[in-house]
């Protein structure tokens, strides 16, 4: 018997209760269905057996005038009642394959998953398809289970490798984070959601067309070109390096001619020189922390920069970079000195669970622990020995799993988008016997990705392509150029016969900035493709 085909990508499922007052049930249903939902799960907690079979039938009678299936959820007895084309089941409900074999052959079985392990069994016990979660935090239901973030469900989504199981993601989606959901839920191996399950944003809307064609619209633009990075590598011809070169003066180009606001998040440590870095490289710097101005400053920032040496604005970090997402702008992260403490390594998975960086930066030490590797150890903010035996294959690998560019500082940097590798080898010494340089390069990624990203917006109007990105313009490139502008001002700045050492090189570096061309970038960088 064939399996029916749904189309999971936009799953109502519903919740009479959270209908505002006054609005009808089937009306505000049929104002979803116009706006693109794909799927509804009839899920009722409350009402009696002879109630929730009514409102099932009217859904299904609804829902076929759209050709879109109706799902039951927990209630067998009901799906089979009223031809249901699906029954949803949770962890503590009748098990899959009792439900198959009381239900139709081709009725169409989902089950909750919040674990690997739940997936693992959801597979073996035949499941159709799995509700993963939860993804965020939800006011709709307790949930039992800790929120597992994007990461989490990319874990689950793995285990579905090889598998024709599919996946939707729930709890705590709206049109606001959506495509932050869609993007950051991928496996290392690439595995990607079929949809998102949505309830109170259609059903407490006093809009649930304008609600439901909000989160439509973004699916349709993901799932367009759903293999999207934040590079330009595979969309159009393979990187080379000579283009490279060429792009990264014309971003440079980009920053002097709109000087975009560049805000920082930054340590104590380096927060003057980190705004004079900034103003010389031709943007504007700010350097803001409280968590009620961040909705305003997102709308008007060329990036964000969110380094967290000195921890101090967690909850200021997390809604930067949800406002930075929201407005589609890129968020470049340097989780300074991770591997530290318990509280970085947490705060961090925090961060990247609660928004999409477009940039991960960090050294050896500090990237390890990100990605939960004990090859490379750290002391403090540094890192400790010869780094990574491959570290081309290293940060290839920590980019899909991230689906972010990863810049890998040390003698020799790092730079992937997943797919392309470049390794950057300019720079000088006098570097590592200053404070701060490393926090210097996270300020020239998030200038350059600034650049790219104002003069991307600037070049062209936004068309349907561009509402699935959650950031315009070539982001790999970007931090190519970021890394060769101080690695190349510093190799200016050690040659000047006023430098004597580190505390004259300093203001040197910052004046070399100043001064640093489209043509010196392209003359002096010395990169290779790997
Ligand atoms: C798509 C989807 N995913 C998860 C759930 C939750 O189902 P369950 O675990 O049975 O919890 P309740 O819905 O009974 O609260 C779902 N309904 N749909
Ligand atoms: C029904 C349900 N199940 C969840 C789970 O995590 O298993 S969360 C949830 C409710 C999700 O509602 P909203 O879209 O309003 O956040």
């Amino acid at each position: 018997m064939t399996k029916k085909e749904f189309d999971y990508s936009l799953y109502l499922v519903t919740g009479r209760d959270l209908l505002p007052p006054a609005k009808d049930y089937l009306e505000s249903l049929e104002e979803a269905l116009k706006g693109g939902v794909t799927l509804v799960q009839v899920r009722e907690k409350t009402a009696d057996t002879g109630e929730i079979l009514d409102v099932a039938r009217k859904t299904k009678e609804l829902c076929d005038k759209y050709d879109v299936p109706v799902i039951i959820d927990d209630r067998i007895d009901i799906a089979l009642a009223m031809g249901a084309d699906g029954v949803h089941l949770g962890q503590t409900d009748m098990p899959v394959p009792i439900a198959r074999a009381l239900l139709p052959p081709d009725t169409v079985i989902g089950k909750t998953c919040n674990t690997p392990e739940h997936v693992r069994v959801a597979i073996s016990e035949g499941a159709d398809y799995v509700g993963v979660g939860p993804v965020r935090g939800t006011q709709t239901k307790k949930v039992k289970h800790p929120v597992v973030g994007p990461r989490g469900i990319g874990e689950m989504l793995q285990v579905l490798d090889g598998t024709d199981v599919k996946a939707v993601a729930i709890a705590g989606i709206n049109s606001t984070n959506v495509l932050h959901c869609l993007w950051g839920s991928v496996s290392p191996t690439g595995h990607q959601l079929d949809g998102v399950a949505v309830v109170s944003d259609i059903m407490a809307s006093q809009d649930p067309y304008a609600s439901s064609k909000r989160l439509s619209d973004a699916i349709k633009a993901f799932y367009r070109s759903p293999l999207r990075t934040f590079s330009q590598g595979l969309s159009t011809a393979p990187y080379k390096v000579e283009g490279i070169k060429t792009a990264v003066g014309s971003i440079l180009r980009s920053v002097k001619q709109f000087s975009p606001l560049v805000h920082q998040i930054t340590n104590n440590v380096v927060t003057n020189q980190s705004a004079n870095a900034t103003l010389a490289l031709g943007a504007s710097p700010i350097m803001a922390t409280a968590p009620e101005e961040m909705a305003d400053l997102s709308k008007v920032t060329g990036a964000l920069l969110v380094n967290f040496g000195t921890i101090q604005n967690l909850d200021g970090m997390l809604e930067a970079g949800r406002n930075t997402n929201i407005n589609r702008k890129p968020i470049v992260f340097d989780p300074v000195g991770v591997g530290a403490t318990a509280y970085r390594r947490e705060s961090a998975q925090g961060l990247l669970s609660a928004w999409q960086a477009t940039v991960l930066k960090g050294n050896a030490g500090e990237l390890a622990a990100i990605a939960n590797s004990s090859e490379v150890q750290a002391k403090g903010v540094d890192s400790l020995g010869q780094g990574f035996a491959d570290p081309a294959s290293f940060v290839r690998k920590l980019a899909r799993q991230h689906r972010c560019i990863v810049v890998l500082t040390g003698v020799t940097d790092w730079v992937s988008d997943g797919h392309a590798v470049a390794r950057l080898s300019n720079g000088h010494a006098l570097l590592g016997e200053i404070t701060g340089s490393g926090c210097m390069v996270g300020t020239a990624v998030a200038t350059f990705c600034a650049g790219a990203s104002t003069a991307a917006a600037a070049g062209r109007a936004a068309d349907a392509e561009d509402d699935g990105m959650l950031v315009r313009g070539d982001m790999f490139v970007a931090a190519i150029g970021g890394v060769l502008a101080i690695t190349i001002a510093a190799e200016i700045a050690a040659a000047r016969e006023d430098v004597k050492g580190s505390g004259t090189f300093l203001p040197a570096l910052i004046d070399e900035l100043g001064k640093l061309t489209a043509e010196d970038l392209a003359s002096r960088a010395n990169i290779a493709l790997v």
